[in-house]
Formats: structure tokens, C-alpha cells, sequence
């Protein structure tokens, strides 16, 4: 059928057409299309929505990625029909079914994904099903280089290039913002992709967004890291791995971050820029991603594996991921608390040994360092001001402010203190419950927003004495996160009572209701 075409500024890759042409071409909301330009030939599928008077029957409105796709100016001519069901809903399919995908397979799913071909329910659909039926390493492998090759990869004439990623799963866990401008400043190269996010209230990149933009071409991270050493950026907005973020979006409300999907979109992003030295942190804890040793030295095994097989260098370090890292969870206060240490300051102790000891792993990877004199030298750099140094020189090439100080980031104006009620020991402190809490003030979107812890787990405190200040941006966010809080209770102080329930059926004196 043969419409005429009409502009619409709607950001998704889909077309607007009257319920009566719809009817006529047999396709429903949520149906494909095939749009041709006759010009040029070229078509594209897109998804449809259906009107009954915002658009006269005859047109039809083509929402800007597609136009951009087929490049077709208001008011021509474009030729469009039912569009094929595409082949990779059957391979999403096998894998719903617990069947192994072959390489091409992935391949041509990971292509959809990058292309838009796929609806955010099919989407949706893949992740669920290699979270159900658990990827094998040569589904992994085929994964991440899926994931690779439909991205761009920078290219460095030299070598070493050092990374690190964390798998996350640790609230608080900033390290990348000390990790980075100490192994710059050993003279290093770390072109470092962060993502936002995942099971989290605050990813690196929308802890380093505090402090700099953080998205960037793939040629402009190259550019930037050759000049200064380093960068911080968001994963998501640089082309390098686009699959990735595309999965995050899906994660993110369910908190779900799979083994294979989480090898393959960490890996991703390491080999996409030419990382030949990497380290991996990976936080054991109950309430994390790893619940134990044993799971986190398998996890270690299949990430060396998988480097091998892309031709990576690999160390992990298991990390103690119990507690937070540090005192704070959201964008502003994570942020704030790292450029405190890089700034002089002493505590805390949990951050500064954890980003220092992985600095370590990486100068002794890389030589700059002799075995068993990484700590000492990342310390040095920390310490003698080279580190602070170096991440000014890199908020700077991102285009933020280098006079930027802890003092001068201001957390959510919206504050609510949790007073212990009782003198014991926190004996909890529940990880999902923070980060609950911390998204319901409103982290990470609302850059102010998180939560200062002031006692950790273990600590000893007296009635009345601080455990927790939420901060929010906007009045009813905090609400939401005291709302929340009371029904999560994530921190106990043993010796208090928890809550008290009352038996049903008895009334005051024993009286029975509604017998
Ligand atoms: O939200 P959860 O699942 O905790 O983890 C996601 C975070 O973990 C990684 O940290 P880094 O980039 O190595 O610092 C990711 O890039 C992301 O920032
Ligand atoms: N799945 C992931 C975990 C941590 N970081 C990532 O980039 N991706």
C-alpha cells in the first residue's frame, strides 16, 4: 500500500498509521511493518501504532529513527506492507526452551538488538531466557564477540592497555573514580567504559556524571585517553559494545544481572577498547551478586577462562562485599566521598584499601610495579597528590569543572535521620534494602539522592545516635524512601525489638472479633 508521509517527533523506531490502513495491510499495534522509500530503494521494518483522527487515513506518520533509517523527507511517497517475522524470535525461542544457541545464532539476535529489530518485550524475552537456562562458556565466548563486533573498538598503536570492572553488586563501591586517575598517573592507559546502574542505586557512570559529561563518541574516548591517560565514561553512549546497555535497560527494574550476561557484557566492554591487562573485582556477600568463596573463584575461573579465549590477560580479586564500601550510596555522595580520598583524606578505610589494593593488581600486571609493591606504590600516588592531580586533568578533558572539591558537591537538600533505638551492635545491614531505599529516594536519576550510612555492620551504637540519613531531592522521594525503609528494615540493632505482631482473633482482654 502506498502512503504518503508525515514527520512525527516520537524517539522510538516505529510509524503511525490510521486504524483503516492498518486494517487493510492486516496489522495490529505492536505489529511490523515494512516501510520502502521508492527513491532510494532502501526499507526498513518498524513498529506500529494505529490512530483513528490523528492522522487522515492515506498517511503515515514516521517517527524519527525510522526516517532517519530510510531517509525520507515529509510528504513522499513510501511503499509499506506486513513485514516478516524475524528468524531470531525462533533462536530466542530455542533458548526459552533451555536449547544451546550457536555462534551465528547469537550473532544475528545480538545484530536485531543493535538494529532495534527486536520490541522491547522480545527484548526482554532473551534476557529472561538466559537468565532461566544459564549460558555455557562457548555461548559466553560467542556472546561477547557478538557484542563486540557490533560495536566499534578503539585501536591504541601501543600497548599495555589496562582495565578493571567490578561486577558490581556492592552499594557504595566507587573505586573505579580512585582506580583510574591512580593507574593514569603511573603513566598507564585506561580507557575506562563504565555502565549506569544495574542492581544498584548508582553506577560508575552515573557517579563520574557528578563530576563531568560522561558520554562520548568511541573515538573521542580514544582521543581523550591518549591525551591525559585516562577517562571515566558511560558504556552506553560511546557505540563501544551498544548491546550492552540495551540488556541494562531490560536488568535494571528486575535487579537481575545473569552469569553469562554479566561475563559477556563485562569482557564486551574490555576487549571492544583493546584492553590487553584487565582486573576483575569481584564482591562476595550474602546480599550480593556472589553469595560465597567458592561461587566467587568459580566466577574468577570463567573470567581468566574468557579472557584467554579473547586473548586478555585477566586477574580477579574477591572482595568483601558484606558491607557497603565506604559510608555512602547515590550519585552526589559517592562521588563526593571519592574525591575526599583523592583530596588527603584518611577514612574510609573499607574504600581506600579496596581501590588501592586493585591499583595494585593492575601496576603489578602492567610492571610498573614489582611483585608484592602495587599497595605501595598505588598509595604513593594517592598520597603525594598525583592521583587527585590526574582525575582533575580528566574531568576536565570530559569537559566538567577541575576545581571541583569534595566540599562544594551538596547532597539531596531533603534529609531524614534513622536514630538507633536502642543501644546494641548493628548486627544487619541488608545490602538490597539499601539500595531499595536509596532508589526510592530517588538514585540514581536524582543525583542528590542516597544514603549516608553513619554505622556499619558491627559497629556499637547508643540509643539515639545516628545509623542512617536518606537524602532526596524532591520532598515526596524522600517519603517514598522512609515509606520503604519502615517496610524493609535494613538495619537491625540486635537487642531491639524488631516489630511486634498482634495475634488476630483476640481483642483487648481476650475478647474474640467477628466469632
Ligand atoms: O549496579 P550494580 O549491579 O551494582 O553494578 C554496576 C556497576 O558495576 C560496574 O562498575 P565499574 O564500572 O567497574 O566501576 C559497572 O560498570 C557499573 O557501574
Ligand atoms: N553486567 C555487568 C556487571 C557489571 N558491570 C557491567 O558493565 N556489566
Amino acid at each position: 500500500m502506498k502512503l504518503t508521509t508525515k514527520s512525527i517527533d516520537i524517539e522510538n523506531r516505529g510509524v503511525l498509521l490510521h486504524a483503516g490502513d492498518a486494517r487493510e495491510i492486516s496489522v495490529r499495534d505492536g505489529d511490523r511493518v515494512e516501510v520502502k522509500n521508492h527513491i532510494t530503494g532502501e526499507s526498513v521494518s518498524a513498529f506500529v501504532d494505529t490512530t483513528a483522527s490523528l492522522i487522515p487515513q492515506g498517511v503515515i506518520g514516521i517517527y524519527r529513527p525510522t526516517q532517519v533509517r530510510i531517509d525520507v523527507l515529509e510528504g513522499a511517497e513510501v511503499e509499506v506492507r506486513a513485514a516478516d517475522r524475524p528468524a531470531t524470535l525462533d533462536f530466542i525461542r530455542k533458548k526459552m526452551d533451555g536449547l544451546r544457541l550457536g555462534k551465528e545464532e547469537t550473532l544475528a539476535i545480538i545484530r536485531d538488538v543493535v538494529d532495534d529489530v527486536l520490541s522491547p518485550s522480545e527484548l526482554t524475552a532473551y534476557i529472561v531466557a538466559t537468565y532461566t537456562n544459564p549460558l555455557d562458556m562457548d555461548e559466553v565466548e560467542h556472546l561477547t564477540r557478538a557484542m563486540v563486533e557490533t560495536g566499534e573498538q578503539l585501536h591504541f598503536p601501543s600497548y599495555p592497555i589496562v582495565d578493571k570492572h567490578s561486577i558490581g553488586g556492592v552499594p557504595g563501591n566507587k573505586i573505579s573514580l580512585l582506580i583510574v586517575p591512580i593507574i593514569a598517573a603511573a603513566g598507564l592507559k585506561i580507557p575506562k567504559t563504565s555502565s549506569r546502574a544495574i542492581t544498584g542505586a548508582a553506577g560508575t557512570a552515573d557517579l563520574m556524571e557528578v563530576l563531568a559529561p560522561v558520554a562520548f563518541s568511541a573515538l573521542e574516548v580514544q582521543q581523550m585517553t591518549e591525551k591525559v591517560g585516562g577517562v571515566i565514561v558511560w558504556g552506553g553512549a560511546t557505540n563501544i559494545a551498544p548491546a550492552d546497555d540495551r540488556f541494562i535497560t531490560v536488568e535494571y527494574p528486575f535487579k537481575i544481572d545473569a552469569r553469562g550476561q554479566m561475563l559477556a557484557s563485562v569482557m564486551a566492554k574490555k576487549f571492544a577498547v583493546g584492553a590487553n591487562l584487565v582486573a576483575i573485582d569481584i564482591p562476595v556477600g550474602e546480599h550480593t551478586k556472589v553469595p560465597n568463596a567458592d561461587e566467587g573463584r568459580k566466577l574468577a575461573r570463567e573470567f581468566i577462562d574468557l579472557g584467554e579465549r579473547l586473548g586478555m590477560r585477566v586477574e580477579c580479586a574477591l572482595t568483601y562485599g558484606e558491607s557497603l564500601v565506604g559510608h555512602t550510596i547515590g550519585p552526589k555522595l559517592e562521588a563526593r566521598e571519592a574525591l575526599a580520598v583523592l583530596e588527603g583524606a584518611t577514612e574510609p578505610t573499607s574504600l581506600i584499601q579496596k581501590s588501592l589494593s586493585l591499583a595494585g593488581i593492575l601496576l603489578e600486571m602492567s610492571g610498573k610495579a614489582a611483585p608484592g609493591q602495587g599497595y605501595a606504590v598505588a598509595q604513593e600516588i594517592l598520597s603525594s597528590g598525583r592521583a587527585l592531580e590526574k582525575m582533575k586533568q580528566i574531568i576536565e578533558v570530559q569537559g566538567g569543572d577541575p576545581s571541583v572539591t569534595s566540599a562544594g558537591i551538596v547532597p539531596g537538600e531533603h534529609q531524614f535521620v534513622v536514630n538507633a533505638p536502642a543501644t546494641g551492635y548493628v548486627v544487619e545491614l541488608n545490602n538490597k534494602a539499601l539500595i531499595s531505599l536509596a532508589r526510592a529516594a530517588g538514585a540514581p536519576q536524582d543525583r542528590g539522592a542516597g544514603v549516608y550510612i553513619h554505622a556499619k555492620k558491627g559497629t556499637q551504637v547508643r540509643s539515639g545516635e545516628p545509623i542512617f540519613t536518606v537524602y532526596a531531592d524532591r520532598k515526596w522521594r524522600l517519603q517514598k524512601a522512609l515509606e520503604e525503609g519502615r517496610r524493609l528494615m535494613p538495619v537491625v540493632v540486635e537487642g531491639m525489638l524488631i516489630d511486634r505482631v498482634p495475634s488476630r482473633h483476640w481483642g483487648v482482654g481476650g475478647d474474640v472479633h467477628g466469632a
